[in-house]
């Protein structure tokens, strides 16, 4: 028999239903399911409005589903806990607090002492490039910086698996081809867990071990693609014709879910 290793992250039939018997009521996710195993990196990509979001947040337990169970390593559980760690798209800093009060927000709020989380929040603000900004403020730092302290801070926490809400949408092109790279240099080395929203195919493919491709709403998984280029992925890598004939694959099946979006005109 052959032995599987068990997912460090399960859903099964997971169903999100915004505002249930209202007339507003929203069918976001609809009988989702899926394994997420340890040191894989996952892209989720989908049309506008498909329920990647609500996906994330659901699994980070930030929304509780309808129905549906998750689990981790094996054990069902019901809410956040220091398992999974979010990095948002607007970054979510605190405007208000120093680059090194960001980073030490989530080990503080899990009710680790100051003195015990100082060379950790430290390591963290080195590994994303921004030793000797510790005393700065958001305000005071460029977008790719802001977020460079988002990841910083979900990284700090050590969790088994590290959430991402788009987290490179809101920056500029060159900067985010910079930060894909230095993401994809922190995941290996700190042999992390990553499940990542884009809507980016280049970003996706570029990035990932596996991509899902959900359809319109209610989103399902229609698709699981698996990106078989080895890692270290650098800037060279997208200059293969394996990693185009990738991007052609993925934008063939993800046309079909647009077009159907446009039909049912919520586009
Ligand atoms: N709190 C809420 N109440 C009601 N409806 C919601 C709520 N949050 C999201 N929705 C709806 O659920 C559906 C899925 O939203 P979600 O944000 O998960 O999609 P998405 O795929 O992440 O979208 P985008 O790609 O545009 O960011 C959308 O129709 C959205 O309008």
């Amino acid at each position: 028999m052959v032995k599987t290793k068990t997912p460090i992250l399960k859903f099964d039939n997971l169903n999100v239903i915004y505002n249930e018997g209202q007339p507003n009521q929203v069918h976001a996710l609809k009988n989702v399911s899926g394994e997420i195993h340890e040191g894989e990196f996952i892209s989720i990509i989908g049309p506008s409005g498909c329920g990647k979001s609500t996906l994330l947040h659901t699994l980070d337990g930030l929304l509780k589903p309808t129905s549906g169970t998750i689990s981790i390593n094996g054990s069902e559980v019901h809410g956040p806990d220091e398992n999974r760690a979010m990095v948002f798209q607007d970054f979510a800093l605190m405007p208000w607090q120093t680059v090194y009060d960001n980073v030490a927000f989530g080990l503080r709020l899990a009710g680790k002492k100051d003195k015990n989380i100082r060379d950790k929040v430290l390591h963290y603000i080195k590994m994303v490039g921004l030793e000797g900004f510790e005393h700065k403020y958001p305000h005071q730092l460029s977008g790719g910086m802001k977020q460079r302290v988002g990841i910083a801070r979900g990284f700090a926490v050590e969790p088994k698996v590290l959430l991402m809400d788009e987290p490179f949408s809101a920056i500029d092109e060159q900067t985010r081809e910079i930060m894909q790279e230095e993401v994809l240099k922190i995941m290996l080395n700190e042999k992390k867990t990553v499940i990542f929203i884009t809507h980016s195919i280049d970003e996706a493919v570029f990035l990932s071990s596996k991509i899902i491709l959900m359809s319109v709403r209610p989103g399902q998984i229609v698709d699981e693609i698996k990106i078989d280029i080895p890692y270290p992925r650098t800037l060279e890598t997208k200059a293969l014709p394996k990693y185009q004939e990738y991007k052609q694959t993925i934008w063939d099946h993800l046309k079909g879910e647009v077009r159907r979006q446009y039909k049912k005109g919520e586009a």
